[in-house]
């Protein structure tokens, strides 16, 4: 065991950890800090102790609010994607991690409930490409709300429920799609971005002073309660210089923030539904992984910004149209046991191509996802469809 990993184990974990997870925090010789502290947060029996996860709209010594510049985004652009003003955001800052910013559920009330539609009934279509595209013919996989709507929509009313295929979802790909074997993008696989999703990470990234930021690709992740995204960098875009986008909806998760090796303790911090993190600048190629999944307390609810009913305000239907409440019924009985989270990234730089970048693949340990989903698993295949003779070998990350 290296100095280091002493070092970051009593300074860094004792001021983030509760007293019973310092207790249990001991690195062991061989494996990393971020290893350690995602196998303590993934664990469910006996439950983590969270009073050392970071919640952001609560405060915290490491929390610094952030101010934006206000004419970056004006508040008619905000609203026809959802957001509110840009004067009522709240922004924090992370000691130690410069580039990450956090914005704490900028959505207009109502109006995360159409980001959620999107993610369950449009962006999981054709051309865009899904982990069950792997296993399952196309005609299997053309429709899925359509296949799984009534289900979902009986789903309480049932004893046990019998997984709609949407509920087997796992990622979807926008854009340059990306290849999760040779962990490239490429110039010949690429469909149209949607539109409003572009233009929400464009008024997001404007707002935080990317004036230029192209949305070139996406990657949704779809979790349920036993889900987590391991370890891992996102290094694959050519571009490094443009932030990444993180949006998230449904139940909450633990995001750990690590920093340039595995060997630095991370920083575990709530993402709740409607957060917003920038990843960009030193912060860009941190590493990072989702542990755990956190229902609502109480159970079998949601959290109170999905409880109001959508928004049926119309003032530029060609944006994105308001969610129907029949279509908002299904969505909700997929979230009360699910979380959608969509990364948006711009692959190329500035009049870059692939052909000048020789698109050539890193195949780097560190730019994998390791997935663990526990049904999935006993299908032989993890979220993102990888053998899981490789998954077994990676598990935790
Ligand atoms: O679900 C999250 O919050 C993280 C997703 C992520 O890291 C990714 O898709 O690269
Ligand atoms: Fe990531």
């Amino acid at each position: 065991m290296s100095g280091f990993r002493i070092r970051a184990c009593t300074e860094d974990g004792g001021a983030l950890l509760g007293d019973s997870s310092m207790a249990a925090y001991r690195l062991e010789q061989g494996e990393d800090a971020f290893r350690k502290l995602f196998r303590l947060y993934k664990r469910r029996n006996p439950p983590a102790d969270l009073s050392g996860v970071i919640d952001f709209s609560q405060g915290h010594p490491k929390v610094q609010s952030k101010c934006l510049g206000l004419s970056s985004l004006n508040d008619q652009e905000a609203s026809r994607v959802g957001l509110q003003p840009l004067h009522q955001w709240k922004v924090y800052g992370l000691e130690g991690y410069p580039g990450f910013l956090f914005i704490s559920n900028p959505f207009l009330p109502g109006w995360q409930h159409r980001w959620v539609r999107q993610c369950l009934k449009l962006y999981p279509c054709k051309p865009n490409v899904c982990n069950l595209d792997l296993h399952m013919p196309l005609e299997q996989t053309s429709d899925l709300w359509g296949t799984s709507q009534e289900q979902l929509r009986n789903k309480s009313a049932q004893k046990r429920h019998k997984k709609s295929i949407l509920e087997k979802l796992r990622w979807v790909t926008l854009g340059y799609h990306y290849k999760w074997d040779t962990k490239t993008y490429n110039s010949d696989h690429r469909t149209p971005f949607p539109l409003e999703l572009a233009e929400l990470s464009r008024c997001v990234s404007a707002a935080c002073g990317f004036y230029n930021f192209k949305p070139e690709a996406g990657i949704l992740n779809y979790y349920h309660l036993d889900s987590s995204l391991g370890i891992h960098v996102d290094e694959s875009e050519l571009d490094h210089q443009s932030p990444l986008l993180s949006f998230s909806f449904g139940q909450s998760c633990i995001f750990l923030l690590g920093g340039l090796n595995r060997e630095h303790m991370p920083t575990p911090m709530m993402m709740h539904s409607g957060d917003i993190m920038v990843m960009s600048g030193p912060s860009r190629l941190l590493y990072h992984a989702v542990p755990r999944i956190l229902p609502f307390p109480g159970g079998d609810t949601l959290p109170p910004c999905l409880s109001v009913p959508p928004s049926t305000e119309t003032s530029d239907p060609s944006l994105i149209e308001p969610c129907s409440s029949l279509d908002w019924e299904v969505c909700v009985q997929y979230l009360l046991s699910s979380r959608i989270n969509m990364t948006v990234r711009q692959v190329l730089e500035e009049g870059g191509s692939f052909s000048q970048a020789g698109n050539v693949s890193q195949l780097t340990e560190a730019d994998s996802y390791h997935y663990y989903d526990e049904e999935m698993s006993s299908e032989g295949l993890d979220a993102k469809g990888v053998l899981m003779k490789r998954m077994k070998m990676t598990e935790d990350g």
